[in-house]
């Protein structure tokens, strides 16, 4: 593990081979029950490079019209986000110190090109809890920069099995994904690779 500052903790490889499979399977199901689909920007209402979807009680959301939100229900089917994964409750239980369990996943599906821009996690009623993000498949370049956007940002890989857990003075670090790097051998697990080239799954409490 190392700590990229105060609160920000990066672990390289923390799942295994075999450990990723068996996410990747659950991850699987949770798309096979709650489509991937394309969400919007507020305002512009352009689409992101990003397809999504959830797991958990709570689904990050967001389009032209409402903008970024929590929701209990797909966009698209209107159904309940299918249930978080025992695992996921199991590693947030393992890296994350915090007294309540995560209420939403966000599942990201990142092909070659696709990328995410610098932000913070705001949407949240509660920022005293960590967020605690997943990669798996293709490594990627990660922007982590301060609290305040114009802070310099440094850059880490971000490859697949890696843990990243922004808490306390993290927490509301500027972070993105600037490109998915070309990565030899390390591929999404079978149950996932025809989705794409990285999955990045985000742990949130949110009320
Ligand atoms: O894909 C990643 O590593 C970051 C995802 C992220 O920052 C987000 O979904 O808010
Ligand atoms: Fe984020």
């Amino acid at each position: 593990m190392s700590e990229i500052g105060p609160g920000a903790f990066h672990y390289p490889s923390f799942l295994d081979a075999a450990a990723q499979t068996a996410l990747a399977e659950e991850i699987a199901k949770v798309i096979a029950a709650a489509p991937l689909y394309v969400s919007t920007m507020p305002k512009t209402g352009a689409p992101m490079s990003v397809r999504m979807t959830n797991c958990g009680a709570l689904g990050w959301v967001s389009d032209k019209e409402r903008g970024y939100r929590y929701e209990p229900r797909h966009p698209q089917t209107g159904n309940p986000w299918p249930a978080m994964p025992q695992r996921l409750l199991e590693l947030w239980n393992e890296l994350v110190h915090y007294h309540k369990p995560p209420e939403a996943c966000l599942v990201n599906v990142y092909d070659e090109t696709a990328r995410m821009g610098l932000h913070q996690d705001k949407d949240e009623a509660d920022f005293a809890a960590p967020i605690l993000s997943l990669s798996l498949g293709a490594d990627c370049r990660f922007k982590l920069g301060g609290t305040r956007r114009g802070d310099g940002a440094i850059a880490l890989t971000l490859s697949s099995g890696d843990a990243l857990v922004l808490s306390g003075l993290a927490r509301m670090r500027y972070h993105g994904v600037d490109r998915i790097l070309p990565t030899i051998g390390a591929t999404l697990p079978a149950a996932l690779a025809a989705l794409g080239a990285r999955v990045n799954l985000t742990l949130r409490r949110v009320t």
